[in-house]
């Protein structure tokens, strides 16, 4: 069952469609992640869920009730909504204990046990209760604002780039400690954010979002290798887009014949292949001068070393005049590769494709 429901809500800040009338289902208990470059309308989305605004257009019913419509909007304090900002945004002058217990009353009974539980629970130690957030790591102040945010037991949780100002290996650990506590809480969550590993692995739905609209809604499995189109695919990951003739469930394409995930179509179409479904391996010119028909080759035209995983370009060196390169004029394709395996410029590769591919709008 939804819990958010969005019906064609729209939002204009003059001539800007802020949110161009849209539409979003997210089911009670699970976690949404709406990623999209700047300035695209998520922290526009955010606010109009959270109460702070107000929609032109469009309905928003929580829990099966409108929240927000034309004719009137239920407060952000009655919405039962946690937030949670980039920033953090803790009070400075208050100590960790105060800040979490911010939201509860003053005179509830147990309310000191219940700080310290909601500390507990967010992986804090007791023992930074007296501190201010000044004297607390950046990951450490996310914790706390997450905990000061679930102290009012809200329904549902939204996080503007909560992990933003971390570091990457903080980021990744702070974003399963997070997943972990709201999945046990049984709140639904919205995550806004710019990163599409964060995106990919924190949500069980996936929003990519462009100009106030949503381009695609779906599990991150589908999104990144089923997008609809080459912006989707490039919103959630590195993606190789080649020109093939597709017919009978194959694609014809530079990279030779390669299996697609539909028997559907029969035409000249994009498709798409994820980076880590080409291997390369060690070859010479004699292999090339000897290869069988449907044998891919290429030499290496740029590498560059980035510690655990090299980014590697090659060229194509078959059939230099087929229509297939032609078309692409033969552009590198873009590789990560373990730096280990890495092979160097100007060595020779043999290239295979493994998994199907996919074709794009
Ligand atoms: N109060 C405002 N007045 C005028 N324009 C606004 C206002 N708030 C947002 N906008 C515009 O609406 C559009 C969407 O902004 P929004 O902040 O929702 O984007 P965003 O995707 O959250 O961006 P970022 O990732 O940079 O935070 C932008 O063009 C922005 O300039």
């Amino acid at each position: 069952m939804s819990f958010l429901e969005l019906r064609s809500v729209e939002r204009r800040y003059g001539r800007v469609a802020a949110l161009g009338g849209i539409d979003l289902d997210v089911k009670t208990g699970s976690r949404t992640a709406i990623v999209g470059p700047s300035g695209c309308g998520k922290t526009t989305l955010l606010r109009l869920v959270a109460g702070f605004d107000v929609p032109d257009a469009g309905t928003i019913l929580m829990d099966g009730k409108v929240i927000a419509n034309a004719s009137g909007t239920v407060p952000a304090h009655r919405r039962e909504i946690g937030v949670v900002a980039q920033d953090g945004a803790l009070f400075p002058h208050l100590t960790i204990a105060e800040n979490i217990g911010f939201g509860i009353d003053r005179n509830a009974p147990g309310r000191e046990k219940m700080i310290s539980d909601l500390a507990y629970t967010v992986g804090l130690d007791g023992h930074i209760l007296l501190r201010r957030p000044h004297q607390l790591s950046g990951g450490q102040q996310q914790r706390v604002a997450l905990a000061r945010a679930m102290a009012r037991k809200p329904k549902m949780m939204l996080l503007d780039e909560p992990f933003s100002a971390l570091d990457t290996g903080l980021r990744a650990s702070m974003r399963k400690a997070v997943a972990e506590v709201l999945e046990n809480a049984g709140i639904t969550t919205i995550l806004v954010t710019h990163d599409q590993a964060e995106a990919l692995s924190f949500a069980d739905q996936v929003a990519v979002m462009r100009e106030g609209r949503f381009a695609q809604v779906g599990t991150p499995r589908e999104l990144y290798l089923k997008p609809k189109n080459r912006m989707v695919a490039e919103s959630l990951g590195d993606a190789i887009v080649l020109s093939a003739t597709i017919a009978d469930g194959w694609a014809e394409c530079s990279l030779g014949r390669l299996s697609v995930d539909t028997t559907e179509r029969r035409d000249i179409a994009r498709i798409l292949l994820r980076p880590e479904q080409i291997s390369l391996r060690s070859a010479s010119s004699t292999d090339v001068a000897a290869a069988k028909p449907g044998a891919i080759f290429a030499e290496v035209s740029d590498a560059e070393f980035a510690g655990a995983i090299s980014t590697v370009a090659v060229k194509l060196l078959n059939n230099p005049d087929s229509p297939e390169l032609a078309a692409i004029g033969n552009t590198p394709l873009i590789l990560k590769k373990p730096s280990v395996e890495s092979p160097a410029v100007g060595e020779i590769v043999q290239v295979a494709v493994s998994g199907k591919a996919h074709i794009l709008e």
